[in-house]
């Protein structure tokens, strides 16, 4: 089975500088954050208040913050990030986009080949993503990361502006994939059924700076996540009905 990581989140302080008359401010003050391995957590929070920072200083994109990102595999796992917007090359087809992160082989051909064709993308392997809708090209954004046979899987609102249809197909393709190749993920969203159907844990931000405000355990089965009924029982704790973690 691929190797998974869990993650411990210690940031002492993070401060973007003051910009266009906006003072300094910290995003982040002694913030702390565990994520077990492979488990499936979602954050959930106010627009602007540091979640897609959050996801750049574990990736290591952003270094500028004190503190420190502990990974239980030791150091540099495989991290696939998946963003807002897709993000595909318009110049180069869909297999070649999935293949942009592997190594060069023919071990990373047959891992991108089997990871769109079990995505139902085989037959699009040539096309350019200018061709494919919104879904489609989210779904080639969704393989890439997969077949990078991530340890940790950041995901930051990877299907904000689909139609609900579209965006319950591909939670449930994400489903899926988790369940075959499992990895620990982080998954920011606004959607609180979005959270209540995918995670396994919703953890919720307010601030700043950033706190957890709500840490809820989503103990649904498969069919329960489907069954109305119980999404909105968990949602009532995630929205406020359980009890406040202290900040
Ligand atoms: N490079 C930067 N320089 C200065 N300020 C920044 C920078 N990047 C983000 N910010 C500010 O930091 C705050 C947090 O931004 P961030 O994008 O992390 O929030 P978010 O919770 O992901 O928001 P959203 O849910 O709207 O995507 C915002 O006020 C933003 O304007």
């Amino acid at each position: 089975m691929a190797a998974v990581t869990g993650v411990t989140i210690e940031i002492e302080e993070k401060t973007f500088p003051a910009a266009r008359g906006a003072p300094a401010r910290a995003l982040y003050r002694d913030f702390r954050l565990e994520l077990a391995d492979q488990s499936f957590v979602a954050l959930l929070g106010p627009s602007g208040l540091g979640k897609t920072t959050l996801l750049n200083m574990i990736a290591g994109v952003d270094r500028g913050f004190e503190g420190r990102i502990t990974f239980s595999r030791g150091p540099d796992p495989r991290i696939a990030y998946v963003f807002q917007s897709p993000r595909l090359l318009p110049w180069r087809t869909v297999l070649q986009n999935v293949l942009l992160p592997l190594p060069p082989g023919a071990d990373s051909l047959n891992r991108a080949r089997s990871v769109l064709r079990d995505m139902g993308l085989g037959d699009a392997e040539e096309v350019y993503p200018e061709r494919l809708s919104l879904g489609m090209q989210r779904r080639v954004a969704l393989a890439r990361a997969f077949a990078l046979e991530p340890e940790l899987l950041l995901m930051d609102e990877p299907f904000v502006s689909l139609d609900e249809a579209n965006a319950s197909r591909l939670r449930d393709l994400l489903a899926e994939l988790i369940e075959a190749r499992p990895t620990t993920v982080l998954f920011v969203t606004h959607d609180s059924h979005e959270a209540v159907r995918l995670a396994d844990r919703v953890v919720v931000l307010g601030g700043p700076p950033v706190r957890v405000v709500r840490d809820v355990r989503v103990e649904l089965s498969r069919e329960g996540r489907l069954a109305a009924g119980e999404v909105e029982r968990v949602r009532g704790t995630v929205l406020g009905a359980g009890p406040t973690v202290a900040a």
